[in-house]
């Protein structure tokens, strides 16, 4: 079974836009939660320009299902991570001024350095998974670390697939393979959509959850997101 966790990240860039409260990005994620959810995710960024420190604080007394916090480990994070104490965090190599996750971890080269920042959140009853891009050796690299889980970044499947080649997805069957073996978790994101879920879902074993953000709020728009949820749960199953 493929758990689908909600990123909110674009509630909150829609709130910012306009200073105030509405959307309310806790009350939304009651609601993807009552609408069959699975998961809440967040990604707060340094400068704060969608989900800010103190929601990922005032978000866990009211997530009940997974909570997942994604991000770089830097010194404020682990702050912020350590103090909130979620189900799993994401560690995630994003520059301070990418627009958005573009890259894996080259978990050979940070190999010291996420084995103790995964040391410490494992020491703290927190669940560990790290983005990477689906290379075997990267993965190896992974099962080095301690991780618990990976989370393999899908941008490069959902721009090929999204041209028509389905052997976009070989890569990532390989990566989930080897992991599998290696007894590491798989998770996956980054531009996951309605329209590239089932295929990815099939073809990859034992994937045990998927966040999705962007493309998920996009279809809302048209859809509505208790419908949206519903039809991802179908596709998942
Ligand atoms: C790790 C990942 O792929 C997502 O968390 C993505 O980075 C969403 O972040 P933004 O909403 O800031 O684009
Ligand atoms: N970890 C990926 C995530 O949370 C959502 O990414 P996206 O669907 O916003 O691209």
């Amino acid at each position: 079974m493929t758990k689908l966790s909600v990123n909110i990240n674009k509630i909150a860039t829609l709130r910012n836009s306009r200073g105030g409260d509405v959307p309310n990005v806790v009350q939304f994620a009651k609601d993807v939660q009552r609408f069959g959810a699975e998961g809440v995710t967040i990604h707060p960024r340094p400068d704060e320009r969608h989900i800010r420190y103190q929601d990922a604080r005032d978000l866990k007394p009211i997530v009940y299902t997974e909570y997942n916090i994604e991000g770089n480990p830097v010194k404020s994070f682990l702050d912020l991570v350590l103090q909130v104490k979620p189900t799993q965090v994401t560690l995630v190599p994003d520059a301070e001024d990418a627009i958005t996750s573009n890259a894996g971890w080259d978990t050979i080269k940070n190999k010291d350095f996420l084995v103790d920042v995964i040391k410490e959140f494992q020491n703290n009853g927190i669940r560990t998974s790290i983005f990477v891009d689906p290379i075997l050796k990267q993965i190896e690299g992974a099962k080095a670390t301690g991780t618990d889980r990976i989370e393999l970044y899908t941008e490069a499947f959902a721009h090929q697939y999204g041209l028509g080649d389905e052997n976009a997805i070989k890569p990532y069957a390989e990566s989930a393979t080897l992991a599998n073996d290696l007894g590491l978790g798989v998770n996956a994101g980054h531009d996951l959509s309605l329209d590239n879920i089932r295929f990815f879902k099939e073809n990859i074993p034992n994937l045990l959850e998927v966040s999705i953000g962007h493309a998920l709020i996009a279809e809302s728009l048209y859809l509505g997101i208790e419908n949206v949820i519903q039809m991802y749960l179908r596709k998942l199953k």
